[in-house]
């Protein structure tokens, strides 16, 4: 006996996401049918231990091996924990860790094995979003997109908009919400914008012992340095046109451009690397958005904004402005996705990962309840 998920109407998923920045597992509950946002749920956050952390961390970059099957380890054991709290839900769409993420030289590796959470909480399962993009040609990142057209429809936005992503890595997403589906492609541009937090972390953990730089607090008494600034720009990722994605180690050598540099200099550099990372970003939009609806940690940091502000030409707001909520899109974008894997409808497209065709990714493991049914 299985438990099936429905086919059509409006269903309850929830959305299990743990970003590149490692801070723990976001998990937030979504009402769908898979194409509109019928409403939202509740939401909880699990925060990783400094050891946990440290174990996750140590599989980063690696493809396979003991270290990658530890962090898979605490990975599912903390998901476990936070899910078990979540089991009155159609369905459950589990992004897992990224460990490692180079699209076009081996792959893309998120890991925690959805079949087990499925089996052990009872209820279906939709894990591994990205590897059948990949498969396809595409980068496998950013899958938001689809969820922020729904979003904007959501909100009424009545013409373009964009949403960028300030987690470890940044990813911007253009939407025109007036294009419906089947023709996405033509109304969104999605990538990957550049680092974003995890310098000022790694630094910050580096000099200081701390996890960030709060507030901005080290980073707004700083000079940017502009030398380190240009030489960052002149990477050849910033002259590759979308779609385009990025590990979250891609960039870690841009700390050394910052090596000589006092503690707050530096921090304010990475800051405002950052911020130009973005505004290069959106060079690429097809017609200037509305406004950008910042979600993801960075928005905490209003020396971040400020640096955003100044340099983008169109108002910049922290999503809350919108009446979303900027700690919650990412868990929610994959309960969203994951009723689309289960429904067969596509996640990803030619503008959001450059995948030739509209492709619907991930795994549905459905759990075997024989057993209980027995009990
Ligand atoms: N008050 C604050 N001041 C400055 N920075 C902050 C603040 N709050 C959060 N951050 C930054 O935001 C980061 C967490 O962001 P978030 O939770 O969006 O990342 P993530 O979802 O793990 O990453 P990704 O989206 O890349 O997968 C923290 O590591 C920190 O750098
Ligand atoms: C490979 C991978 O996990 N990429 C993440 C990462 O974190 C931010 C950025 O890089 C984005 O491309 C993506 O996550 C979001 C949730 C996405 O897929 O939309």
């Amino acid at each position: 006996m299985s438990k099936a998920i429905a086919k059509t109407g409006v269903v309850t998923a929830a959305g299990a996401m743990s970003g590149t920045s490692l801070d723990g597992v976001d998990v937030a509950v979504l009402h769908t049918d898979g194409r509109d946002i019928a409403g939202f749920g509740r939401s909880s956050f699990r925060a990783y231990s400094a050891s946990e952390r440290k174990q996750i961390a140590a599989g980063f970059g690696l493809w396979a091996g003991n270290a990658v099957e530890e962090a898979a380890a605490v990975i599912e054991a903390a998901h476990l924990e936070i899910l078990r709290d979540f089991t009155d839900v159609d369905l459950i769409g589990f992004h897992g860790q990224t460990l490692a993420h180079a699209p076009r030289v081996h792959g893309t590796l998120q890991v925690g094995n959805g079949a087990m959470l499925a089996q052990e909480l009872g209820v279906p399962v939709v894990w591994d979003f990205r590897t059948a993009d990949v498969e396809l040609g595409g980068e496998g990142a950013p899958l938001a997109p689809f969820f922020h057209h729904a979003c904007a429809r959501y909100i009424k936005a009545d013409g373009p908009v964009a949403f960028l992503n300030l987690g470890g890595v940044g990813n911007l997403t253009w939407v025109d919400p007036s294009i419906p589906e089947p023709h996405l492609e033509g109304a969104l541009l999605a990538f990957d914008t550049g680092p974003a937090n995890a310098p000022v972390n790694d630094l910050m953990q580096e000099r200081l012992g701390l996890a960030y730089d709060k507030d901005g607090a080290v980073a707004r008494g700083g000079t940017v340095e502009t030398g380190a600034l240009e030489l960052f720009l002149a990477e050849p990722y910033f002259a590759r046109m979308p779609p385009k994605s990025l590990d979250r180690n891609d960039f870690d050598e841009i700390v050394a451009l910052v090596r000589e540099l006092s503690d707050s200099d530096a921090a304010a550099t990475l800051t405002a690397m950052c911020a130009a990372g973005v505004a290069e970003a959106m060079q690429h939009c097809p017609c200037a958005p509305s406004k950008v609806l910042v979600t993801g940690g960075g928005r905490r940091n209003p020396v971040l904004m400020q640096m955003l502000e100044v340099s983008l030409d169109c108002p910049v707001v922290a999503i809350e402005e919108v009446g979303l909520d900027g700690d919650m899109l990412e868990a929610q974008a994959f309960a969203y996705l994951a009723v689309r894997v289960a429904r067969g409808m596509p996640t990803s497209c030619a503008g959001t990962t450059g995948v030739r065709a509209a492709v619907g990714g991930g795994t549905v493991s459905v759990p075997d309840l024989t057993d209980r049914a027995a009990e």
